[in-house]
């Protein structure tokens, strides 16, 4: 669907060269929810930007539905972007036109013949719950409603993929979870490949089906969302999941532990209590549980436990290698004395 081969986009400014995404290589499918996630200057947006040539790769190819971007200019690189709607953080709504006019604008840009256009816009409003609001400004509109506007002006030309660049990072919580919601109904329902870069892992975890992780221009992981949450590789997948995959033990509680405290991965919602009964069974070690929880992942479960193990340390390896044999991810939050 999205073919991203060996893209490179480097800034020359007059003081600096700055290479804000290097030598990516990746492939979105038809229906992904596809998050790009990565601190401020990873090179999210640039490679997100470059997907609808609004930036230009400086080398490499782009594309889309088997027509490749890059090769793209003109009226032919209209037509393909067509096919390609694109939300923004701060939405840009032209605030001197109605909820109505700012998506039958968008229509008229793209061609649409006057007669359809009222009927379409009604139908968008109708998509994203808006049709209250069609003769109100944008200035009369919560940050919510504003993005509900640039969804549906998004839509207006029936994208096949839609692109989103931090859609939801100026809006509450709340607002956060019904903008989320209603995306991934656009994509259940209209089969709409949705490509969203966020630096927030809540986000992703709510959405995504797939992911990448960027740092300095470059993807360092990438896969199922789920299959990363489970296992992650490299060390900045791990803190962005540690950012969302709560471990509420109290400070006063790990302060009176004097023994390794690990944290403990499972794929599915009993496994994991199983393997830790069973390895307590074996070996000659005291586990205490200090916290369980199961999150769910693409509706999937992923347990996680917190215990504290005591005993030789000898033992206390043996343990940790035991639970890992049993193909359960173990890490060490403390070690004991
Ligand atoms: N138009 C530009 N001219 C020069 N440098 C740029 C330009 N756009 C991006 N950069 C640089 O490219 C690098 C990647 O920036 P980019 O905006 O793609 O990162 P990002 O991950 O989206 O960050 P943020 O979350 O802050 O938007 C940064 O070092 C940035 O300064």
């Amino acid at each position: 669907m999205i073919d991203i081969k060996q893209v490179t986009k480097v800034y020359h400014t007059k003081k600096k060269t700055v290479t804000g995404v290097k030598n990516v290589s990746l492939t979105i499918h038809k229906g992904d929810v596809f998050g790009i996630v990565g601190y401020s200057g990873a090179g999210k947006s640039s490679l997100l930007r470059c997907i609808n040539m609004l930036e230009r790769p400086s080398s490499g190819t782009i594309s889309v539905d088997g027509m490749e971007m890059t090769k793209l200019k003109g009226e032919a690189l209209r037509q393909q972007r067509l096919k390609i709607g694109m939300i923004f953080q701060h939405f840009y709504l032209i605030n001197q036109k109605t909820v109505y006019e700012n998506i039958a604008f968008a229509l008229r840009a793209a061609g649409a013949s006057s007669d359809k256009i009222p009927s379409r816009v009604e139908e968008l409003l109708r998509v994203v719950e808006l049709s209250d609001k069609r003769d109100v400004y944008p200035a009369q509109l919560s940050g919510g409603q504003k993005q509900r506007v640039g969804i549906a002006r998004a839509l207006s030309n029936n994208p096949t993929v839609l692109l989103c660049d931090e859609a939801t990072s100026a809006l509450d919580p709340t607002t956060t979870q019904s903008i989320l919601r209603l995306l991934k109904s656009l994509n259940k329902e209209l089969g709409l490949t949705i490509v969203l870069i966020t630096h927030e892992m809540g986000v992703v975890k709510e959405i995504c089906n797939r992911m990448a992780i960027m740092q300095d221009g470059e993807v360092v992981e990438h896969g199922n969302v789920y299959d990363l949450f489970a296992e992650p590789k490299n060390t900045l997948t791990k803190e962005f999941i540690t950012n969302v995959v709560s471990f509420d033990v109290p400070e006063e509680t790990l302060a009176k532990c004097t023994g390794t405290i690990i944290k403990v991965m499972f794929q599915g919602s009993s496994a994991g209590e199983g393997i830790i009964g069973d390895m307590l069974q074996e070996v000659d070690v005291r586990g205490n549980f200090l916290h369980g929880a199961i999150e769910y992942i693409e509706g999937k479960p992923l347990g996680i436990f917190i215990l504290e193990l005591t005993g030789d340390p000898e033992q206390v390896n043996q343990a940790m290698d035991y639970i890992q044999k049993r193909h359960v991810r173990v890490e060490v939050i403390s070690h004991g004395y």
